[in-house]
């Protein structure tokens, strides 16, 4: 099953490229093409009416209000809603233009491709070297174990730090090298996505650096897209933005996406009005 899924996923189409919001360029080199129509937790309809596209190559954050469906549009991306009771999803994703909600599509097999980094790093209680090949046996990679693991811990920017302690438990680290072992874990299986869900909000300001510099590392090999709070954050890093909100219309909290463009563009002359007000810092 699982094979035969990774042989619909990694079929090499190109996505959709219709885009809400202004120019925003490169849209054929779409990875992911997320279209929330309308997104439900049993009868709460959390999101509404969200078009993010993920580029090739690049870094798309998400930002936004808290409770604006951040987080869940990312977990979109690679059905980890689908662990929620009551989840009901109508729109599509489509990575590389293949519908990952397919009834034949496996969600175990879509992660093997979307990786995922959650906000609290999260190592297992087992050794800093196992953390990283536990993966790797999950998902029955083959090749040489030792040297992937010590590709994975170099690509994430953590190998000098471990090499000579790579029986130590994971939790024995700091939280930024152990955020680190987590992106190590993530790229161990070589995913072609990466998301990150606000990685760096447990972490203080020099390990936030050292990630922040890592996703820019990273995406020469792999596409990110990253949840963030912090706006400094999106313009140091993000190629493309993604603005959402909170219609309180209805009666109830539904995000929705305002405003998607090149960072730069949305920083210097946001097109909407509650995204100009966000930048601005009137409301957080
Ligand atoms: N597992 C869940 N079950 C029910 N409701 C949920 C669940 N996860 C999120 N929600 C609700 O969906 C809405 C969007 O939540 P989400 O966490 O995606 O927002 P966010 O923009 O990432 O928020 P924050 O910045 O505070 O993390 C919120 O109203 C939240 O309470």
């Amino acid at each position: 099953m699982v094979q035969a899924t990774s042989a619909v996923l990694s079929k090499n189409t190109k996505a959709g490229s219709a885009v809400n919001g202004r120019d925003n360029g490169a849209a054929e080199n779409v990875v992911i093409d997320c279209k929330i129509d309308n997104l439900y937790y049993g009868k709460f309809r959390a999101v509404r009416d969200s078009h993010i596209p993920v580029q090739q190559g690049q870094i798309t954050a998400f930002i936004g209000p808290s409770g604006c469906g951040k987080s869940t549009a990312l977990r979109c991306l690679n059905r980890m809603n689908d662990l929620v009771r009551g989840f009901r999803f109508e729109g599509h994703v489509h990575f590389r233009g293949r519908d990952i909600y397919h009834r034949s599509v496996d969600p175990v097999a879509v992660r093997r491709y979307i990786g995922m980094v959650f906000q609290q790093p999260n190592p297992f209680a087992m050794s800093i070297y196992n953390n990283v090949a536990f993966g790797l046996r999950l998902n029955r990679v083959k090749g040489d174990v030792p040297e992937r693991v010590e590709k994975a811990l170099r690509g994430a920017a953590l190998w000098d730090e471990v090499k000579d302690k790579l029986k130590n438990s994971g939790l024995s680290l700091s939280g930024g090298q152990q955020q680190r072992l987590c992106i190590a874990r993530a790229i161990a299986t070589e995913p072609e996505v990466l998301l990150m869900d606000e990685p760096c909000s447990a972490l203080d300001p020099i390990a936030t650096r050292r990630i922040e510099e890592l996703m820019v590392e990273l995406k020469k090999q792999y596409t990110i897209a990253v949840v963030t709070h912090n706006l400094q954050q999106a313009q140091r890093v993000a190629d493309m933005t993604a603005f959402m909100y909170v219609d309180t219309s209805q009666g109830a909290r539904t995000g929705y996406l305002v405003e998607y463009s090149k960072t730069e563009a949305m920083f210097a002359d946001p097109q909407e009005e509650y995204t100009k007000q966000y930048i601005r810092g009137e409301f957080s």
